[in-house]
């Protein structure tokens, strides 16, 4: 089959994660949504998607080149000076000001209370929504340079509920990859991923037709698929939304291995809710009411007993694993 776009994809599981039909539903019906929303899908393929309907898969991402994947290779990924509000929610500032950069090839990990505003970062990261002032940019590259299509093979997002639908673990796998693959290369994608012993014992293989939404599946093995999409993908940025609700001990760490080889060597921004993460992170970024309250590595963060330390103390991060 054709891969379709990494931004139908990213689309998807954006909606999924956040479990907010709602906040999809009214940022298509805002009057003047932002191209990026149409991703590359062909027009009016939107609201079928936003409804649920199945992807729709068309090769327009074959067409786009390799600029954005370029430059996330040779330079950071920034957001400058941003202020944003969701379009039907035009009074509320919901990001104010904010900086950030996740450089080339480390680990930036965003934590913070509910509400503060880790999502929306990551949701113009991936383009859903441009800001209402400030940049977006890629290399030094306004984020606008790039068409839809480009952003899209240079991004990959793995939320914490991946969105599969019913087709191949196959076909799962290699949807948002750019270009046809080859079995062999699905396969190799599932055995980084810790998903071909899965894989191979299910009753077809690679070809067992999963249910709709993925429900044949555990939560683990649903992950594991969508770090495989997300390796076969190959994209030099990652924004990976960790799962918060508790998997079992063993399927927490064969996850766990498979996100230690899904960021290696890529430019990664992972809203965090595991100490082990947050420790492990070149920077940590700590996001309060629309800001960044506080950046630094974990030990300068406690060292200050600022936002960052309250936040370890006061809510707390999962314990009991290590990476
Ligand atoms: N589509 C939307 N329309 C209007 N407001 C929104 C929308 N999505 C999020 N918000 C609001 O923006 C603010 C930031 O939300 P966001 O989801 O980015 O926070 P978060 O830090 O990711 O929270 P959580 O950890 O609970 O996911 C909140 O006040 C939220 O209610």
């Amino acid at each position: 089959m054709y891969a379709t776009q990494g931004a139908v994809n990213t689309l998807s599981d954006l909606r999924r994660a956040s479990g907010a039909f709602d906040r999809v539903r009214s940022l298509v019906q805002t009057s003047d949504p932002d191209p990026s929303m149409y991703g590359a899908l062909p027009p009016g393929a939107w609201w079928e998607v936003a409804n649920g309907a199945q992807p729709v898969v068309e090769p327009y991402a074959d067409k786009a080149g390799d600029a954005a994947v370029v430059a996330a290779k040779g330079g950071d990924l920034e957001l400058r000076n941003v202020w944003f509000s969701y379009p039907l929610r035009a009074d509320l500032p919901v990001l104010s000001d904010v900086n950030l950069t996740l450089r080339r090839g480390t680990v930036t990990a965003l934590v913070g209370r509910s509400g503060a505003g880790k999502s929306t970062v990551a949701a113009l990261l991936s383009r859903f929504y441009s800001p209402q002032r400030g940049a977006i940019l890629l290399g030094e590259a306004e984020a606008g340079s790039f068409t839809r299509g480009e952003w899209a093979r240079a991004i990959a997002m793995v939320s914490q509920e991946p969105v599969l639908f019913s087709g191949t673990i196959a076909d799962n796998i290699s949807y948002g990859r750019f270009g046809r693959c080859s079995l062999e290369e699905i396969q190799a994608a599932a055995e980084a991923a810790n998903a071909h012993e899965f894989i191979k014992r299910l009753p077809d293989g690679y070809k067992t037709v999963v249910g709709e939404r993925g429900t044949l599946l555990s939560g683990g093995q649903r992950q594991r698929i969508a770090i495989a999409r997300a390796l076969l993908k190959d994209s030099p940025v990652i924004i990976l939304d960790e799962a918060t609700s508790a998997l079992d001990a063993v399927s927490e760490k064969l996850v766990q291995e498979a996100i230690q080889r899904l960021v290696a060597g890529r430019t990664v921004l992972v809203i965090a809710h595991r100490l082990s993460t947050v420790q492990a992170a070149d920077q940590i970024v700590v996001m309060a009411n629309g800001q960044i309250a506080e950046r630094g590595t974990h030990e300068e963060l406690l060292a200050a007993s600022g936002p960052y330390s309250e936040l370890m103390s006061s809510q707390g991060m999962m314990l009991g694993y290590s990476v």
